[in-house]
């Protein structure tokens, strides 16, 4: 069924394409994913019943999974058409919830040309299963114009090596291996406290200067800009050894720090656009795509630069333990198309994530003045002063720094859920759900159920200590409900760096100053990314010595 929907995409794509080079080459990746790639991952090939599921023959078939209907040429993208459909302008969350209420645990989802049909799952289990059965090389299916835009357009830079990010199998287990060695080693973490207590400083003289600045003590409209600068100073000096300077207050517009952090941000916005809405870029170039691509440029030739000055400016001494090097001077040693491919990723997954991550830690905080005062207190035993420096020791020995991180990775995870492309069949919810079916996950909703978690809207770090023994407990709720970081071997291969960059902030941060937030709740959503959409304006004041 899928097969021979593929040859009739193939051919429709061949038909409308009639654009080229950077654009028309899209035709590629409309065509081979739905092709080649099922044949490659077997999809169709298992014999009947051989190494069938436990429960496979009393599960009901797969096209009885319930979901939206598709109608003849338009599938289920007029859904999203203006006035017409009933999911024009829909955020993620709200699209999940929709479904979820109409349709239960699980639902398939169609019809969108160009893009492959899902299974949406809002079961623990079932995302339990579906994890627990990704092999060693998990298929997390996506991101198909970054794939694109790194194999065809900007060949001449990547030499056909995507990051982890983008690439899949056998090439993403090889490229994922020497990273994790670099990446997912405590001590790697650890060798960065000291240069993310600088930055933090950084961070915290502009605060000070902001709050003085307002009568009322108020953070700028743009404050989520200030700590997208946090996250790509800390991500940059971890990757190339480089402080981008972007934590100065004189940073112009125009400049490349100021410019990359856009960019970023504007990309992930683009890439929703692309990747989840209804779009013809795979076909003919649009507005969209040619946008992403500009900013794609720019970002490649700021890391092109960045990694030439890095290894101009190496020491070739080569005494110089390994933990002492960058990720990327450490990375071109084993593999340099590699290091290209990685520090890229490195970058541009280093900087919306951690800085909205970061802004929505500060938000929970200021709007529990108790959690604060309770957080404040574990930091001053740690801290006696405010200009004190953040160790290695005190982050091992802060369980209420990391419950409230733990806590706001609940409530407001960057990625509402997750993706994985069956590798066996399965039975999920009842059905069959044969490999190569893309799952998705929607942890969010979950995270925010009363069926999983007491009060779940409410901000209680305490949940997350492992003195908390009564119904609050995180060891109450089933583990697959709340997976901010994903799972197994490709879960976030930046999570110890983010984890460190947010600890480390979130305690000068809240060492030094008192915050509250005067203003009806934030609104949350998601296009891409989760997190606030209202200006982060937090009311700051000096904490008390
Ligand atoms: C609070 C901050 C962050 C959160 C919540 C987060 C979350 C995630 C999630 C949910 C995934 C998908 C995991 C899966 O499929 O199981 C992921 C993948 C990834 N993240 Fe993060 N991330 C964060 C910060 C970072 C940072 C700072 C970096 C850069 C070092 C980074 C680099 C990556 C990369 C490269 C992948 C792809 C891994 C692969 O496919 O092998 N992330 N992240």
């Amino acid at each position: 069924m899928i097969l021979s929907k593929s040859r009739s995409l193939i051919i429709l794509t061949r038909f409308v394409s009639t654009e080229s080079a950077k654009n028309a080459s899209a035709e590629s990746i409309a065509v081979d994913p739905k092709d080649s790639y099922y044949k490659k991952i077997g999809y169709g090939v298992s014999k009947e019943n051989e190494g069938k599921p436990e429960g496979w023959d009393e599960a009901k078939p797969f096209e009885e999974i319930p979901g939206p209907k598709p109608i003849p040429i338009l599938g289920n993208a007029w859904r999203f058409f203006p006035l017409v459909g009933d999911m024009h302008n829909i955020q993620i969350i709200d699209l999940h919830t929709k479904f979820r209420e109409q349709y239960g645990d699980i639902a398939y989802f169609s019809g969108i040309h160009g893009k492959r049909p899902m299974v949406f799952c809002y079961n623990p289990d079932d995302i339990e299963k579906v994890l627990r059965n990704e092999g060693p090389w998990p298929i997390r299916y996506g991101m198909t114009a970054f794939v694109h835009y790194r194999k065809n357009v900007r060949k001449d830079v990547f030499q056909d090596v995507g990051g982890v990010l983008t690439s899949q199998g056998e090439e993403w287990f090889n490229i994922r291996s020497i990273v994790n060695k670099i990446l997912m080693q405590p001590r790697t973490a650890e060798m960065y406290v000291g240069s993310m207590d600088t930055i933090a400083r950084d961070l915290i003289d502009n605060i000070r200067h902001f709050s003085k600045a307002s009568t009322d003590n108020l953070m700028p409209e743009d404050f989520q800009n200030e700590l997208y600068k946090w996250a790509l100073e800390s991500i940059g000096v971890i990757s190339y050894n480089k402080r981008f300077g972007a934590l100065k207050r004189d940073l112009s517009k125009d400049s490349d720090e100021q410019k990359y952090i856009s960019s970023v941000v504007e990309m992930f916005e683009l890439f929703f656009k692309l990747e989840v809405l209804p779009s013809l870029w795979p076909y003919i170039s649009t507005k969209t795509w040619r946008r992403a691509v500009e900013l794609l440029d720019f970002l490649t030739d700021v890391n092109q630069r960045s990694i030439e000055e890095c290894i101009r400016a190496a020491d070739p001494n080569p005494n110089i333990p390994d933990h002492e090097r960058s990720v990327l001077e450490r990375l071109l040693k084993k593999d340099r198309k590699v290091a290209v491919a990685m520090t890229t990723d490195i970058v541009i997954a280093g900087v919306d994530t951690t800085g909205r991550t970061m802004a929505a830690a500060l938000y929970f905080l200021a709007k529990n003045p108790d959690k604060q005062k309770r957080f404040r207190e574990e930091l001053k035993k740690h801290l006696p002063s405010k200009e004190s420096a953040v160790t290695k020791e005190m982050l091992k020995d802060s369980p209420y720094l990391k419950a409230v991180i733990k806590e706001t990775t609940r409530l407001a995870p960057i990625a509402p859920g997750n993706m994985r492309t069956t590798i066996k069949d399965l039975v999920l919810s009842g059905y069959r759900i044969p490999k190569g079916t893309d799952v998705v996950s929607a942890n969010i909703l979950l995270s925010h159920d009363e069926k999983y978690y007491v009060k779940p809207k409410e901000f209680i770090p305490e949940r997350w200590l492992r003195t908390t023994q009564e119904n609050y407990s995180y060891k109450n709720v089933h583990p697959f409900v709340t997976l901010p970081f994903g799972f197994g071997p490709r879960s976030c291969i930046g999570k110890r760096l983010a984890n460190l960059e947010l600890e480390v902030g979130l305690s000068k941060i809240i060492r030094n100053f008192e915050l509250s937030w005067p203003h009806p709740d934030a609104k949350f959503g998601a296009k891409l990314l989760y997190g606030i959409e209202d200006p982060l304006r937090y009311k700051v004041v000096e904490a008390a010595d």
